[in-house]
This record gives C-alpha cells, structure tokens and sequence, in this order.
C-alpha cells in the first residue's frame, strides 16, 4: 500500500534546496542497493529549481551519474534551440555539469526534431522509448521509475495533464499529444496518470500560496479528472515537498515556524 507523506518548508529556497538533499541522498542509496537509479525531470519554476540546487550541492557527486537512467514527465513542443523546452532548462540547470551518460537520457523530441511538427508521433516514440526500457519485473511498457518529480498548476494539473482535458481521461496510452495547453505553449508531450503511476516515488514540489488550494484538494481526496495531481500517486511512496504558503489551506500538518 502507498503511503503519502507531506513535508513543509519555511519558504522556496529551503524547499529546492532540502529537495536537492534528499534526491541525491536517494540517488546514492539506490544506486548503492542495485547498481543504478532512475529519474523523471519535470518542468516549471520549483523543478528546474531543485535541479539548480542540485548542482550547487557539495554532495552532487556522490551520485554516479554515468549510472542514471534520465526521463521527462512531460515536455513544451517546440524546436530543439526553445528555451521553453524543459529539456534545455535541465540541461543548462544540471545536466551539463554532471557526467551524465547520454545514452541513458531520454529527452522527448523537439518540434523541429525527427518527427517533424507531429505532436502524435512525438508521443508514440516517446511510448516506444518508455517500452524498450520496461524490464519483466516492471508488468507493462512503462519502466518502474525509481523517482518521478512533478509540479503542479493552481488549477490542479500535473505534468501537462489539465482538468478534464482529453489527457485525464486516457487509460491506454502511457504518452500522449496535448494541444491547447492552458498553460502556454500550446502544444506538449506528457506521460499520462497511468504512467506516472507506474513510479515508485512520485514527488510533488510546489511553493505559493496560488497552489494552496490545489494541494489541500488533493490530499483531501478529490477526483483526478477535476485535479490530475491527486491521481499523481507512486506505486511505494507519494511524496508533498511544498513551502507554507503552499500548505496555507491544510490544517493537519505540522508547519515549522517562518524563517
Ligand atoms: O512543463 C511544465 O510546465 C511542467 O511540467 C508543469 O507541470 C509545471 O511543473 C507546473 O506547471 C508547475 O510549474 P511552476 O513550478 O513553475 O509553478
């Protein structure tokens, strides 16, 4: 059964920071329990500021990266130069600081890469990546991630998975084409909740008090179609890194004091 756990932070930075800690302590023990790990990158400001952290962390390498195996949860479709792209926000936060072993990155494809402006057949490779890297012990096409990180919107989406968007509702597909995006650009690639599911850990990081309602819904138990992040839930662990301003509307948590 998977547990839920939620820890508060007194303000953004410590959150991004203390999650930094926590990945690379990770990152280490299961690397040292199995001989390597695996992780999914998420966009947006409170992801891409972990991965910052991360590498001004004085523990950063203790991790092996050359032993990592490195997804996204969802990427902006647009060319491969789009700063937009969650992938070229990591990199330049991260990953070309760490010597990661490209070929166990796994980028989503750009608008301009080999699949052209085909936001569809962008996903169904992605769905073939994920496939090709499932191993027998994992039951499906999807590997078992070890660490999922998202975000979420203030109206409850996850990845790019919306509200009541054609996405919330898949059940087949672990990757789909998302158009119309509310939250701009337009067009995206993102694992869908089943996928997500398929994780271990999923950790979920977000700071603001605009967030504040989303996260108490969501561990109050609402419907994942009307909030996709409450069907954001590991296989093992569901874990809420969130800062007080994002805690603001939950009244049974424990809330260190301002800093
Ligand atoms: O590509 C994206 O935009 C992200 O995957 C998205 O799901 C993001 O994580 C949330 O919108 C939170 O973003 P902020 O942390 O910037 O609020």
């Amino acid at each position: 059964m998977s547990k839920t756990e939620v820890v508060v932070y007194a303000n953004s930075d410590l959150l991004a920071a203390a999650a930094a800690a926590r990945l690379v302590t990770r990152l280490v023990d299961l690397q040292a329990a199995k001989g390597s790990a695996s992780l999914v990158l998420t966009g947006g400001g409170t992801g891409i500021a972990v991965l910052e952290q991360l590498r001004r962390s004085p523990a950063r390498d203790a991790v092996d990266w050359s032993r990592l195996d490195l997804y996204w949860g969802d990427e902006r479709f647009v060319p491969a130069d789009d700063d937009e792209r969650n992938e070229r926000q990591a990199r330049r936060a991260l990953l070309d600081h760490v010597p990661v072993d490209e070929k166990r990155v796994h980028p989503m494809a750009a608008s301009d890469g080999e699949f052209g402006d085909d936001p569809d057949a962008a996903a169904e490779a992605y769905a073939r990546v994920l496939a090709a890297n499932a191993r027998p012990e994992d039951h499906g096409d999807v590997p078992g991630f070890d660490i999922m990180l998202l975000g979420l919107g203030g109206e409850g989406h996850t990845a790019s998975v919306f509200p009541e968007s054609p996405a919330v509702y898949e059940t087949e597909r672990s990757v789909i084409a998302v158009r119309n995006s509310p939250k701009p650009p337009p067009t995206r690639i993102s694992l869908t909740l089943p996928a997500i599911r398929q994780a271990r850990d999923v950790w979920l990081m977000t700071t603001g008090g605009a967030k504040a309602d989303a996260v108490a819904l969501a561990l109050s138990g609402a419907g994942e179609v009307q909030l996709p992040v409450a069907g954001a839930r590991g296989t093992h662990r569901t874990l809420w890194l969130i800062d007080r301003t994002a805690a603001a509307k939950l009244s049974h948590v424990y809330l260190p004091p301002t800093a």
